[in-house]
């Protein structure tokens, strides 16, 4: 042992430095790992984005949604988890299998006329043009989201994204409304293996049909569904009386809305909606379709709403400190689609972002002001106090029917 002037033997020394050191290393260790378990889950890869940007009704949505989010500088706050294809028993789970054989059948084939029939039988016509890769598509996305909840399960993180998924017409049996698999019907039942109350939340400007359709008569699941409800408007499901079944009864909830709604009255809305669910459902994980297509600007010209209004509905839901997987979905006008989404995936990771769309690939498409702000339009609001307190009181009604508690 070597002995030092002040007799301490330097072994010893070196043995505190040395534990200080491990010690030192340790602590950082967990602070990282435990940042590491709160950082925001981004599922990305090359390849999933170039396959949604084949789809033919948001052709290059995927990369806009990636590249600006990117040229913010996000993905370096977040974790990006690689997705993988839905296996068929994991489709199965939802879908039944004379369909999913038949889309991955005529997926493959460029003469899919001959296979007419049949298609229109699955939904596979119009509004779900067939495709080339269809099958590739539809299986890579809902299995980004079924990644992006296992890694909820995990509890490597509290968020995750996938900006890719977020289908919610698709039926068990045939596609609908451009949706082909129900990626988000996955990924809760992927979430159904651990968490027992799973809430479900649309703010797409369409009805969540598909996804209620699967829990509507289970209390396990409660899908609660924010969308524009006008005859003849797109699914044409959602009103205020369809409150689910059986043991569901009372765990559908329906916010039927009219044209024009602006952020003022949607977010308030949303959240006194919400805050109501939190109290009696007492959600354990939360999935959250952040549909773009009730943006001012979108082609559907429906809502009038901003990304500031989306933002806060998502935030107030993040508050509640659950995991939460977040999802894309309808949003047409591509370059606010893309301007949300970014903005939504920076308000999950508590970054502030500037104004000014920095320089990428598509930098063009945000012109002529190349902001970030999305601005409502100054279309008719048809919603009129009256309405939304008539629909907001029938909602709250249904709500205080159910209870989590052993009642
Ligand atoms: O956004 C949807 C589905 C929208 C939909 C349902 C039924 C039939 C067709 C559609 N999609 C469109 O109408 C559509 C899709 C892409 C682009 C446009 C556009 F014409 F508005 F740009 C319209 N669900 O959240
Ligand atoms: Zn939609």
């Amino acid at each position: 042992l070597g002995i030092n002037k002040l007799g301490h033997s330097t072994q010893s020394k070196n043995s505190v430095d040395q534990n200080e050191k491990q010690r030192k290393e340790k602590h950082l260790d967990t602070v990282v790992q435990k940042n590491k378990s709160q950082k925001v889950v981004y599922i990305y890869s090359k390849e999933l984005i170039q396959i949604c940007d084949q789809m033919q009704k948001i052709p290059c949505r995927a990369s806009m949604v990636h590249s600006l989010i990117e040229a913010y500088g996000l993905t370096r706050y977040m974790r990006v988890v690689e997705p993988r294809e839905a296996t068929e028993r994991e489709v199965n789970a939802f879908h039944d299998l004379d369909y999913i054989e038949f889309l991955k059948k005529i997926s493959n084939h460029d003469d899919s006329e001959k296979f007419e029939d049949e298609a229109t039988h699955y939904g596979l016509s119009y509004d779900c043009p067939l495709q080339l890769g269809l099958h590739k598509y539809a299986t890579m996305s809902s299995g980004a989201t079924i990644v992006a909840a296992e890694c909820l399960l995990q509890e490597t993180c509290k968020v995750a994204i996938n900006w890719c998924g977020g289908w919610h017409h698709a039926a068990k049996d045939h596609a609908s409304g451009f949706c082909y698999i129900n990626d988000i019907v996955l990924g809760i039942l992927k979430l159904k293996e651990k968490y027992d109350r799973i809430l479900y939340v649309d703010l797409d400007l369409h009805h969540g049909d598909g996804v209620e359709d699967a829990f509507s008569a289970t209390s396990k699941v409660m899908t609660v569904s924010f969308h524009k409800y006008l005859t003849g408007f797109f699914p044409g499901t959602g009103s205020l009386e369809d409150i689910g079944i059986g043991k569901g009864q009372y765990y559908t909830v329906n916010v039927p809305l009219l044209d024009g709604i602006k952020d003022t009255e949607f977010t308030p809305l949303v959240c006194r909606i919400l805050n109501k669910v939190k109290e009696t459902f007492r959600p354990e994980v939360v999935v959250c379709q952040c549909g773009a297509d009730g943006l001012a600007g979108d082609p559907m010209e429906s809502f009038n709403l901003t990304h500031k209004g989306l933002g806060k509905c998502l935030y107030f839901l993040l508050q509640w400190n659950l995991p939460t997987l977040v999802l894309g979905g309808g949003g047409y006008n591509l370059s606010n689609t893309a301007r949300c989404w970014a903005f939504l995936t920076a308000l999950a990771t508590g970054k502030q972002i500037p104004t000014e769309i920095p320089d990428h690939k598509y930098f063009i498409e945000y012109g002529p002001d190349y902001e970030l702000e999305v601005y409502p339009g100054n279309r008719k609001n048809h919603n009129t106090a009256h309405y939304l307190r008539q629909v907001y009181g029938a909602v709250l009604n249904n709500i205080s029917k159910i209870c989590t508690e052993k009642c």
